[in-house]
């Protein structure tokens, strides 16, 4: 995809190289270009210790880089601190693998969701609710759950929690980590089918990183292939068998068929399961 208007994100020459006492440091990131324009899903696949949580959390500064730049829209966010930084973080958002990590255990879901909407000043508390409300409703999750804590919601609804606290902030960016890589295979995919849906819905942008090539083409307009701290590639995800010209990218497609006839099997069986219980 080529395209005119400013990048949402850009980065430039990124690297990152984490030094360990006593042993060898890693380059983790090595020279990383990339650009987000307005509306696009970035897909970024590799192996594992390919370099993907590095590069996010760089953009969103958990990480600092080594060198190079990263920038939002015309602004340099390399090294931010204090309001600056926090702002930053509102307009490019996180989801983790994890949603349990998240959570505070004590914390109900619903204060979970109005949390960040009061702490930016976005809205009064009652406002606030109300607008809770909404986004659960958005993510598929019923009003009653704003009264439960996190150990009472399954993994997929913790991480349909997770995403309505990202998108009540209306943020510019969502960078999803591995998002769907803790879930069963048939949850994994309704969470899919939510991200396309509320992307269809704002128009938003976002990345969404994963190691498994079948997840990162269902969602992504274009894929960034990493290897050992390198984009090795970047391919239109429509046109990913004819394009793909590395070989380190045409590998994880033919290990991604074989996962997607698993997939397909498991998911046969779930549903015979449930044939033959409903009897
Ligand atoms: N905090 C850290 N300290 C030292 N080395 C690190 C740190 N974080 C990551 N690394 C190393 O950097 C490299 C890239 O790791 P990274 O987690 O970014 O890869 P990844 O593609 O996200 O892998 P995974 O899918 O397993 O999370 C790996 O060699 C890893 O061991």
């Amino acid at each position: 995809m080529t395209d005119n208007r400013w990048p949402i994100l850009k980065l430039n020459q990124v690297c990152k190289t984490y030094d360990l006492k006593g042993q060898q440091s890693v380059q983790a990131l090595q020279n990383i270009n990339l650009e987000l324009y307005p509306g696009e899903c970035l897909g970024i696949v590799g192996q594992s210790g390919s370099g993907k949580s590095s590069l996010a959390k760089c953009v969103t500064q958990l990480e600092q880089v080594t060198s190079g730049e990263i920038w939002y829209r015309q602004q340099e966010i390399t090294r931010l601190k204090g309001e600056k930084l926090r702002q930053m973080r509102k307009q490019i958002q996180m989801v983790f693998q994890e949603p349990a990590a998240i959570f505070n255990p004590r914390m109900k879901v619903g204060r979970f969701i109005c949390e960040p909407l009061l702490n930016y000043k976005m809205m009064k508390r009652e406002q606030a609710v109300q607008e809770m409300r909404v986004l659960l409703e958005r993510v598929g999750l019923s009003a009653a759950d704003a009264d439960k804590y996190p150990h009472e919601l399954s993994g997929g609804q913790q991480q349909r929690a997770v995403i309505a606290r990202a998108i009540g902030l209306r943020p510019d960016v969502i960078l999803y980590d591995e998002a769907t890589s803790a879930l069963d295979v048939s949850i994994q995919q309704q969470i899919l089918d939510l991200l396309i849906e509320l992307r269809r819905e704002t128009g938003g942008s976002s990345i969404f990183i994963s190691h498994d090539l079948a997840v990162v083409q269902q969602v992504s307009d274009r894929i960034a292939v990493m290897h050992e701290g390198k984009v090795v590639e970047i391919v239109d995800s429509s046109k990913l068998t004819s394009s793909a010209n590395h070989g380190y990218t045409r590998g994880l497609m033919s290990s991604a068929l074989s996962l997607r006839a698993l997939r397909d099997r498991v998911q046969m069986r779930e549903r015979i399961e449930v044939l033959a219980g409903s009897r």
